[in-house]
């Protein structure tokens, strides 16, 4: 069943259309990966999904709530979390405060709740914090909980961006560049993740340069190419499609070749 339904999305920036008319579905509880190469368009895409940028042009549909044209907390209500490539995190605080500030975005108290410190908050930062305890062992961060995020490596820090986003319990999450800056073990742990999201019922959208974990991971990839939707499909029928081919012979290698080296 569809969960996100996109239709000519279009987004301009002066002379260059980023994204020239898209068509997407995402379907519920899939993984599905975009694709292409430099200047291809992806992340204009995903700003649009999570209503950082406004689209010239389309429709976004989470289940059949419009939400193009309105404002990133409203996407992040509707159920789509994001991570993003310069990780979000705040460093001089502890993994586990981290992931609460994430669960913020849907917890609702009055000043005056706040301020008396009611009973009901008091429970609800208590659910909050198990809640944060229980994302950080999902994402392989078990024992950090009091660790400041100044002292965490690399390949955890990019788990612990993962975990906030997942703390606002979206329904569909992007994730931009997972696996950037990692090596393959820890691509390896992040691929591992994305599965276990998704048998979760977590929808994911991920974009990323890393073709072994793409063509590891994915139900279905779209490949973008000069803000086009060039093909899509299964990570077998992208990878032997001609113009997807084309369009990396002039940039890098093709998706298959990108998924050797990766693995080599
Ligand atoms: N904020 C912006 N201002 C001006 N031009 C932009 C902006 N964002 C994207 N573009 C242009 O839109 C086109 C698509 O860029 P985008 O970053 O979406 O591609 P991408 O596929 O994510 O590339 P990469 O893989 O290099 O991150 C490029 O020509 C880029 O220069």
């Amino acid at each position: 069943m569809t969960l996100l339904a996109v239709r000519g999305l279009e987004k301009s920036f002066g002379g260059v259309k980023a994204i020239g008319g898209v068509d997407l579905r995402f379907e519920r509880g899939a993984v599905h990966s975009v694709i292409g190469p430099n200047g291809a368009g992806k992340t204009s895409l995903i700003n649009m999904l999570s209503g950082i940028y406004r689209p010239d042009a389309g429709s976004i549909q989470l289940e059949g709530q419009e939400l193009a044209g309105q404002p990133a907390h409203r996407f992040a209500a509707a159920g789509i979390g994001r991570t993003f490539q310069n990780l979000q995190v705040f460093f001089n605080m502890t993994a586990l405060e981290n992931v609460m500030t994430g669960r913020h975005l849907r917890e609702r108290h009055s000043l005056a709740a706040a301020l008396l410190r009611t009973r009901a908050l008091q429970r609800a930062e208590a659910q909050s914090r198990q809640a944060a305890h229980d994302l950080l062992r999902l994402v392989g961060l078990c024992g950090q909980d009091d660790t400041r995020a100044d002292a965490m490596s690399y390949g955890a820090l990019k788990r612990l961006e993962i975990a906030r986003a997942l703390a606002a319990q979206p329904r569909l999450l992007l994730l931009d560049e997972p696996a950037a800056g990692l090596n393959a073990t820890e691509a390896r742990e992040i691929d591992a993740l994305i599965q276990r999201l998704a048998e979760a019922g977590t929808t994911i959208v991920l974009v990323e340069h890393n073709m072994a974990l793409v063509m590891e991971v994915s139900d279905h990839v779209v490949v973008l190419d000069h803000g086009r939707k060039l093909a899509e499909g299964t990570p077998h029928e992208v990878s032997s499609h001609p113009g997807v081919i084309e369009a990396y012979l002039g940039s890098a290698e093709t998706p298959a070749e990108e998924a050797e080296a990766a693995h080599a």
